[in-house]
């Protein structure tokens, strides 16, 4: 399915697509936005049952969700882009690198895994939203993405991903959950060709940095960086991540 998205920047410039975290829409980018408009056009799109983008049955598998962006992709006419995304939204863009090289060109991966230690979890989330909803999940969910120094003096943003967790389609949210049981992308991080930067939060536990490194260590001359923050690392540490994007997408 074609998903919602937003396509903003000067028509002539470079494209680079933004992916989302499980959970999250478009909005996850605006600190990013001002800094990227002037090197970029933009392309952020949602995940199946998230903002815009309505939901679909599943399961899903994150081939699923690299389709869609693969028909956004043709239904615009992008032969070939930049691609950023933080945790599911990393793992569409390593799919996208690793099955279909000729349409990405620089590639940034953040507070991602190529797969869990175990899919239990997963079944067990997906079972909990489709019992109960995405609300009585999201104040959880919610305490893993920021460090607790940043919720304190950052209360109105936890509210506000809280928030936004809770609008998220149950059985899209589930479906997604689903994908993130069967992940294993391991074996298509050797095929990347595409020039990478992993980036990694400090104290994330939702996807904790030894899942990077083995990210790193596995795309031929990916390249690690290590923010002071938890799985929102580009909502926690906006500049630090900004500056890593630029650094690696405009710099030629
Ligand atoms: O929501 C979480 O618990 C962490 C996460 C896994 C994939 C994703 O996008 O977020």
């Amino acid at each position: 399915m074609r998903p919602h998205h937003e396509l903003t920047g000067p028509p002539d410039a470079p494209v680079l697509v933004l992916g989302n975290a499980l959970g999250t829409t478009t909005t996850l980018w605006d600190a990013q936005l001002p800094a990227l408009l002037p090197h970029f056009r933009v392309l952020r799109y949602d995940h199946r049952g998230h903002g815009g983008t309505p939901s679909l049955p599943g399961p899903y598998r994150v081939d699923d969700l690299a389709d869609d962006v693969l028909e956004l992709l043709d239904a615009l006419g992008l032969a070939r882009v930049s691609y950023a995304g933080v945790s599911l939204g990393a793992m569409v863009g390593m799919w996208l690198a690793g099955h279909a090289p000729e349409r990405v060109d620089r590639l940034v991966l953040c507070c991602t895994s190529a797969a869990y230690p175990s899919a239990q979890p997963w079944h067990d989330r997906a079972a909990t939203v489709r019992a109960t909803g995405t609300a009585s999940i999201a104040p959880t969910v919610v305490t893993r993405w920021f460090t607790p120094t940043y919720a304190t003096r950052h209360p109105e943003v936890v509210r506000a991903y809280e928030a936004g967790l809770s609008t998220v389609d149950d059985e899209a949210y589930a479906s997604c959950c689903d994908a993130l049981a069967a992940l294993d992308l391991r074996s298509v991080l050797p095929a990347i060709e595409a020039p990478t930067v992993v980036v990694s939060g400090e104290h994330d536990l939702a996807t904790p940095p030894d899942h990077q490194r083995l990210i790193a260590d596995s795309i031929p001359g990916a390249v690690l960086h290590t923010v002071e923050a938890a799985h929102l690392a580009n909502v926690e540490a906006p500049d630090a991540v900004t500056g890593i994007l630029l650094d690696h997408l405009a710099a030629r």
